[in-house]
């Protein structure tokens, strides 16, 4: 998977170096490309944003430095991955659709992901426009109901959602089957040694006896309840949307 990213804060994304999106791209699994959106703003001063049309507060990004950074960008993508390669443009937003773990799962299969990171009041809408005219695929995808100040954060958030599933990324591929959200629920609660902990304020806590019982059948069986109980009582909206 090739990922790229437009940012006008490329150090922000130094991030995806380190870790596991780092060893995935130094095994060669994945590569990251990041981009100064200002390489291709062209007056003295690298503008790349301007007052809203209508007026109103804040800023808005222009649409040419855009324009000239994702034609570039895609150039360099399909000189790398062959002229037929598209890429995927994910502009995080928060009008966006909610990003959850199906997406991710999607996504993890695709071979190029084009990041578009706004920030200020956000990007001219004539830039969505304008891809969508040229047949782009473009997602516009929010982490959530709040408000950050730019897509930076959402990208590090994203990237490592769609690249721990990447075949090969994550060592022990088991991980990622019994996690929160991988099955539409949350996950069971774990526990490790020692099995009886007397915590700092001198309350003896002890695991669940049945993890301790070797019982591989209804260790799984308490799991699965727990797990069912945990997802009714913290997020019935998961719950009630179960298969
Ligand atoms: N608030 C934002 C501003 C800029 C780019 C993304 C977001 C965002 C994404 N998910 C929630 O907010």
């Amino acid at each position: 998977m090739r990922i790229d990213a437009i940012t006008i804060f490329p150090d922000y994304l130094r991030a995806l170096d380190l870790s596991l999106i780092g060893k995935a791209a130094r095994d060669g699994l994945i590569s990251v490309h990041r981009h100064d959106l200002r390489e291709w703003a062209h007056d003295r001063h690298r503008t790349v944003d301007d007052s809203p049309l209508g007026g109103g507060a804040g800023m808005v990004m222009k649409p040419e430095p855009w324009a000239e950074a994702f034609a570039a960008v895609i150039e360099q993508g399909k000189a790398e991955l062959g002229p037929q390669a598209e890429p995927l443009i994910v502009f995080p937003n928060p009008a966006g659709q909610v990003f959850a773990q199906a997406t991710a799962q999607e996504w993890s299969g695709r071979e190029w992901i084009l990041f578009a990171c706004g920030r200020y009041e956000g990007i001219d809408e004539r830039v969505y426009e304008h891809l969508e005219a040229a047949g782009h695929e473009i997602a516009l995808v929010s982490l959530g109901d709040y408000v950050l100040n730019g897509g930076e954060v959402a990208v590090l958030a994203l990237t490592e959602a769609i690249v721990r599933l990447v075949p090969g990324v994550v060592g022990n591929a088991e991980s990622l089957v019994e996690e929160s959200h991988s099955d539409g629920l949350l996950e069971y609660p774990l526990y490790t040694r020692p099995a009886r902990w007397v915590d700092p304020a001198g309350a003896v806590r002890e695991a669940p006896e049945i993890l301790l019982s070797g019982d591989h059948g209804r260790i799984a069986a308490w799991r699965s309840e727990r797990s069912a109980e945990r997802t009714r009582e913290r997020r019935p909206d998961l719950w009630d949307a179960r298969d």
